[in-house]
């Protein structure tokens, strides 16, 4: 039976398959991969994403600075012109002094501060405070001799278009990874990888009960991720892959409700969801159910783990475990396991 085993594990293509909505964190976890289980990120890599961190910051400080205005905030002339400066800038992945100290004063600014504060009304990077705190000690961080920790390397957002594919080594386990864009633009080319899928790796946001779409500022942000997983879960391509939900941004999750004090059903979309004093554990209990409910089979087996992609001993631990269940799931699917 071992030797059986071994050999099907071996022969076997256990292909994992990333999914979720845009900025749920998919990317974040394949980062995580490639760190943990890959060939981790080099120095050349690491200074080829230097100009991705800068844009975000600057994209970022432009953000905030468009969204003052509908949100009824006139800023004061100096931060006005610090932002007209980085609106026109030609070239949003360079810092140069002048960007560095707009920046500065913008970020320094108590109006542009509590813009950043309502910025679940507006699009703009969930993890921009931490690029703007680095930049206080520029040159250091975002000169001509840095280059981004591993940290900094995990926050930076890129968004994902086209397939990206990957082979890791876990627990003796060979995977096959595949990480797709997850705006609606970018799922019409999902189904070209889903063939002979062992497991499904669906990454969903928890801290985005109050945002909208990027790409629809319509729809709500859950709305759309149990949606995605509705047909997802109930797709006849994933009828024999292991099911794994991963309840992601736990992190920002757990500050926006339990500090922020937001409520679940700010929205007014879910009157279902517990309200009154912040439980966090009726919280993720909600979460889960919520999600599993959006699966028309009661029998199936859907693994839920509470995640924060930006934590790589806790993605290290959850896909030990995880790679168990898609191990046990290629034995069932070969016949090996009943
Ligand atoms: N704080 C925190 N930030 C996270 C977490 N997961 C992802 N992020 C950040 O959220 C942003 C979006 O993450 P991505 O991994 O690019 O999202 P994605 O699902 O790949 O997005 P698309 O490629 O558009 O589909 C990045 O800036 C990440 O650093 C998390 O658990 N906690
Ligand atoms: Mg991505």
């Amino acid at each position: 039976m071992r030797l059986a085993q071994d050999r099907k594990v071996e022969q076997g293509k256990l292909k994992l398959l990333l999914l979720g909505a845009g900025e749920s964190g998919k990317s974040t976890i394949f980062k995580q991969m490639k760190l943990l289980y890959g060939a981790g990120i080099t120095q050349e890599e690491r200074f080829k994403i230097r100009p991705f961190v800068i844009g975000n910051l600057i994209e970022g400080a432009c953000d905030i600075y468009q969204a003052g205005e509908p949100l009824g905030v006139s800023f004061r002339d100096e931060v006005q012109a610090a932002g007209e400066m980085l609106i026109d800038l030609p070239d949003k992945r360079t810092l140069t002094d002048e960007v560095v100290d707009a920046i500065n004063l913008m970020w320094n600014d108590e109006d542009f501060r509590g813009v950043w504060n309502q910025r679940s009304k507006f699009q703009v990077q969930d993890t921009w405070n931490e690029f703007a705190d680095a930049l206080g000690g520029y040159p250091q961080w975002g000169g001509p001799d840095w280059t981004p920790t591993t940290d900094e390397i995990l926050r930076c957002r890129v968004r994902t278009t086209g397939v990206v594919d990957e082979e890791f080594l876990v627990k003796n386990v060979k995977l096959r990874m595949l990480d797709v864009g997850g705006q609606r633009n970018e799922r019409r080319k999902w189904i070209h990888c889903f063939e002979n899928v062992t497991s499904v790796l669906f990454v969903a946001s928890l801290s985005e009960y109050d945002q909208v779409l990027f790409e629809d500022s319509s729809k709500n942000r859950l709305v759309e991720s149990l949606e995605l997983f509705e047909e997802i879960s109930n797709s006849e391509w994933f009828l024999e892959s292991a099911m794994i939900l991963f309840l992601n941004k736990s992190d920002l999750f757990e500050k926006k409700y339990m500090e922020d004090q937001v409520p679940l059903n700010v929205t007014g979309l879910f009157p279902d969801a517990p309200g009154g004093e912040p439980d966090l554990d009726k919280a993720y209990a909600w979460f889960e159910q919520k999600f599993k409910d959006q699966c028309k089979d009661p029998e199936r087996t859907i693994f839920v783990h509470t995640t924060n992609a930006t934590d790589t001993g806790m993605i290290d631990a959850v896909m030990r475990s995880s790679s168990q269940h898609i191990l046990r799931q290629n034995l069932k699917g070969s016949g090996v396991l009943v």
